[in-house]
């Protein structure tokens, strides 16, 4: 993102102070964070940090015990068709073939199905799938159901997609296939995205701000710019930057991941 287009940007969410614990256990400790219009942003944590929690926040699903969670300047008090969540799990409807399982929203809001189907065929298209329009969620790859989410999500004109590890028990090709079909809707539609994952390179990769998380209980332990440009591809992750950043941001989490044994008895 150039100087000029940050200074333009403004945030649309921002999390303030919010706290989160379960019976006992503290999850979010006064966490603090805003997210950009138009921009991708990279919540980057270890596995059980807290980072479904943070997105439960954001989604509207559950409410901190203090702390507030601002979109567009008020309150979030429940879910919204601004701000859309795409699962990790598949929420596919299985009875549907991909064509009306990504016309759904649309149809139900009573939209004008004219334009809800070019928008669907550029979607469909920008990810892959065009062949596939009249495939159920059984005929598809893991990666292609995926996608397939994430336009059915899409196709409903979120002000905000929330992605809560979307990509998580691909394999490496697969997952990586992934990334750049993502980047290649945000880069086209623009829509701010937030992507929640425990891997550091996606995050680098796909983010024009990365977040880090601590330990339990979470805050945000580190901000980072990622100054590469756009479209973003496959080879910038072997550049002198990419590494930089990395770099940087892998200490980081290196060094919160080490806190998390410093309470191991010896000898186990
Ligand atoms: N509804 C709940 N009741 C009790 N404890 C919960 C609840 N939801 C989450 N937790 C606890 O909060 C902590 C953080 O969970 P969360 O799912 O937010 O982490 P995560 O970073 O998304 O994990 P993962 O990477 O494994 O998906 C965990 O210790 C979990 O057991």
């Amino acid at each position: 993102m150039s100087d000029a287009v940050r200074a333009a940007s403004s945030s649309i969410m921002r999390v303030d102070h919010v706290s989160v614990g379960f019976g006992a256990v503290k999850v979010l400790d006064d966490l603090s964070f805003s997210l950009e219009e138009g921009a991708f942003t990279c919540i980057c944590g270890p596995s059980g940090c807290g980072k479904t929690t943070i997105m439960s926040v954001l989604a509207g699903y559950l409410t901190p015990q203090s702390g507030s969670c601002l979109f567009d300047g008020r309150p979030v008090s429940g879910p919204s068709p601004d701000r859309l969540v795409v699962f990790q799990e598949n929420t596919l409807f299985q009875w549907m073939n991909l064509w009306d399982n990504t016309l759904f929203g649309p149809r139900i809001q009573g939209k004008n199905l004219r334009e809800a189907g070019e928008k669907a065929r550029e979607l469909i298209h920008l990810t892959g799938l065009d062949g596939f329009e009249g495939k159920f969620p059984g005929q598809l790859s893991g990666g292609m159901q995926r996608r397939a989410e994430l336009i059915r999500a899409l196709i409903n004109e979120p002000r905000i997609l929330l992605m809560d590890e979307p990509f998580r028990g691909l394999d490496a090709m697969t997952r990586g296939m992934m990334q750049e079909y993502f980047l290649r809707v945000f880069e086209s539609t623009r829509t701010t995205m937030l992507l929640i994952t425990s891997e550091l390179d996606e995050a680098v990769f796909m983010g024009d701000v990365v977040y880090l998380l601590s330990t339990m209980p979470t805050a945000i332990k580190k901000k980072m710019r990622v100054d590469l440009p756009r479209p973003r591809l496959v080879e910038h992750q072997t550049c002198p930057e990419f590494a930089e950043i990395q770099g940087e941001a892998f200490a980081v989490l290196e060094s919160e991941a080490l806190k998390s044994f410093e309470h191991v008895p010896d000898g186990h």
